[in-house]
């Protein structure tokens, strides 16, 4: 498939576009005003993430969310240090295998997400894939411990704020998206997820009459030998990075 393989936020960091103005850039938004300054000019760090490791033998459940807490933290703040020029070729390559796993998308529900915390942004590429008949709708949290609700979106829709100030649509009925996009915190070969230890991705997806298509989308710096997948974890049916779509 060419070159597909397969702390909450505050009131300080408000993302620096307008919302509902979205569709007006012609660049993606800089991630700047969400970097810890720590993390800034830190060395790359090329050590495989996945530390600390699991003690050999501890594989019960809440060793195995310790690790996933101390993993994320790990993982998140690598996203962070992605820098600009990288997130733009890494975000390009994404750009097109997602729109080729879109490609016959016309007329369904397409479940995205507003990204923050330096999460790969779909907002440009999915908001052209509206004129090819593709609609779109955002996450908004109803409630901790339970699945999210979907509301339509398009650029200019009233928005206001979720949790963690991520932007949803103000007002709409919830909708059942056909295909949901799944931002990866990490990710495993088997095509698990890790996300930001909600379980909100995984009630959602179980909690849905008809299972939607499942994409997880994210960088390869989020790759993970294993996640330690537990019953309630939902399995992707495709995972696309910049390197590889799988399977
Ligand atoms: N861009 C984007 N939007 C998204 C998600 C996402 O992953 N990415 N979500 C994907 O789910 C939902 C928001 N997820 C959230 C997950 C946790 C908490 C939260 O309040 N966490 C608590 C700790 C919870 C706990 O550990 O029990 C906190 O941070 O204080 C809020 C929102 C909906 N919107
Ligand atoms: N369908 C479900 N029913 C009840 N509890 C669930 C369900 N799915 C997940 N959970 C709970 O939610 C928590 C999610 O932890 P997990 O590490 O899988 O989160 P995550 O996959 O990173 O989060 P998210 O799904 O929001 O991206 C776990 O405690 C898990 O037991």
């Amino acid at each position: 498939m060419g070159t597909q393989t397969r702390k909450p936020e505050n009131e300080p960091h408000q993302p620096v576009e307008d919302p509902a103005a979205f569709g007006t850039y012609s660049s993606p938004p800089c991630f700047m005003h969400e970097l810890d300054p720590s993390f800034v000019g830190l060395d790359g760090g090329s050590e495989r993430i996945g530390d600390p490791p699991l003690p050999a033998g501890s594989l019960d459940w809440p060793a195995i969310r310790q690790w996933r807490k101390a993993t994320r933290t790990q993982l998140i703040e690598r996203r962070l240090q992605i820098g600009s020029a990288e997130r733009a070729d890494w975000s390009g390559r994404i750009d097109k295998a997602l729109a080729e796993a879109l490609s016959s998308a016309s007329g369904k529900l397409v479940g995205f997400y507003w990204p923050f915390r330096g999460e790969y942004d779909a907002r440009t590429l999915l908001t052209g894939l509206r004129t090819r008949g593709v609609r779109l709708a955002l996450p908004v949290v109803v409630a901790k411990a339970q699945p999210l609700q979907f509301r339509e979106w398009w650029p200019g829709v009233a928005m206001s704020r979720g949790v963690w100030n991520i932007p949803i649509p103000a007002v709409g009925e919830p909708l059942l998206p056909d295909i949901l996009l799944a931002p990866l915190v990490g990710f495993d070969v088997s095509g698990f997820r890790l996300g930001y230890g909600g379980g909100f991705y995984d009630r959602t997806i179980a909690a849905m009459p008809s299972k939607p298509q499942t994409i997880g989308v994210g960088f390869e710096l989020s790759r993970l030998d294993t996640i330690h997948p537990q019953p309630h974890d939902m399995r992707m049916d495709l995972i696309i990075t910049e390197r590889a779509s799988t399977p």
